[in-house]
């Protein structure tokens, strides 16, 4: 063994031979070069992202509160001709002179349209189609990002409740899809984006009707990737972890009625306005599928898929935590 002195020595020595390998050869030219290029790529992507989103006509459903909100308020400061839908109008109303009123951003902003409809109504979705394409004569990206939540145990639940979930988070999503799809394989140009949900990947407990409806859009819209690829029309999904918005509260539970409470994990969850800004981004650079969450739900994607046996026991664990705390 060297004494310390010797090793610190050695050390030294090779820190010294180190500095002198790199600025004698070309690899400090060659790290610059890399972060330049690097630089220079992040630039010309966020341009491509910008002028991507400026004067596109961005149909938003579910813009009269939480995520589809702040995307509306997100989108409109890029630039985005919007249509912003919902089944309040007084809402939507409201939230286009909150836009108009909202300061002078770098770019020209354009007054939004409205179109107040309920997607759980078939009929419904044929007339506001119409309405959408008469705003701005096409579309180029919709959002779909309406949805509802529901809590309650499957033996509980009534069929008109799994129905109207799927309705409002599956059916009438696709059915609105469908109806603007010929005009952008016409164009052979647009966007769709489906908000789906990390439970669009995973299923937890107490969150069937949801989760089911969420599974069904994942696999509904990454079919619609594979078959619009051919007319360069983009599919993303997005599937965030909790959001700080009125989703629970909102939810239904096992007999129609509703929940109207603020869960924790939701009061927890991410900030809209954030989670919107990550939307924007996804959007801009046409990502196809996206998970916006936190560390150990995006594992817990990763088991489901990995160690199946061990997930479905901490899922089983975690229904009887829930039972029983719902029972003392
Ligand atoms: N919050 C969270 O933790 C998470 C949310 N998501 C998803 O984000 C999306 C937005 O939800 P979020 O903002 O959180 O919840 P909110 O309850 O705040 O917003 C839901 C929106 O959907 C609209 N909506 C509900 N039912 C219908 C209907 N039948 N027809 C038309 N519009 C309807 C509501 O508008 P109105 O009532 O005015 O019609 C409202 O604007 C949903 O798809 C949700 O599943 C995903 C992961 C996590
Ligand atoms: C290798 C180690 C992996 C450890 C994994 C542990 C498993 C932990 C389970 C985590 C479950 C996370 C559930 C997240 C659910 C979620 O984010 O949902 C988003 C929503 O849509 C919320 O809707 P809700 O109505 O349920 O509030």
């Amino acid at each position: 063994m060297l004494p310390k002195s010797n090793t610190q020595g050695r050390k030294s020595l090779l820190k010294v031979r180190v500095m002198d390998f790199i600025t004698s050869t070309a690899i400090l030219p060659l790290l610059f070069g890399c972060v330049g290029i690097f630089s220079l790529f992040k630039l010309l992507q966020r341009m491509r992202m910008k002028a991507y989103l400026r004067n596109a006509v961005v149909v938003i459903t579910g813009a009269t509160s939480g995520l589809g909100r702040e995307c509306a308020k997100v989108f409109y400061t890029a630039g985005a001709r919007l249509v912003l839908c919902g089944r309040n109008r007084e809402a939507l109303e409201e939230l286009t002179k909150e836009l108009a009123a909202s300061l002078a951003t770098k770019v020209q902003t354009h007054k939004p349209y409205t179109v107040a409809f309920d997607l759980a109504d078939p009929g419904a979705i044929v007339a506001a189609t119409a309405e959408i394409l008469q705003c701005f004569g096409y579309v180029d990206v919709l959002i779909n990002n309406a949805g509802i939540s529901y809590r309650g145990a499957i033996v509980d639940t009534t069929p008109d409740v799994d129905k109207k979930v799927m309705e409002t988070n599956y059916f009438g999503p696709v059915a609105l899809t469908k109806a603007l799809l010929p005009s952008m394989i016409k164009r052979r140009q647009g966007h769709i984006v489906a908000i789906s949900s990390i439970q669009g990947k995973i299923s937890i407990p107490f969150r069937s009707a949801y989760a089911a409806s969420k599974h069904a859009t994942q696999a509904f819209f990454d079919c619609l990737r594979a078959e619009m690829e051919q007319y360069e029309i983009e599919v993303t999904v997005i599937s965030p972890g909790y959001i700080h918005t009125n989703l629970s509260v909102n939810a239904v539970t096992a007999d129609g009625s509703k929940y109207g409470v603020m869960d924790k994990t939701t009061a927890q969850g991410r900030s809209p306005v954030e989670v919107a800004q990550d939307v924007l981004a996804a959007v801009g650079k046409k990502k196809k599928d996206v998970i916006l969450a936190d560390l150990l739900p995006s594992l817990a994607i990763y088991l489901r898929t990995l160690a199946p046996g061990l997930f479905f026991s901490l899922m089983a664990s975690r229904a009887r935590k829930e039972r029983k705390s719902k029972n003392s």
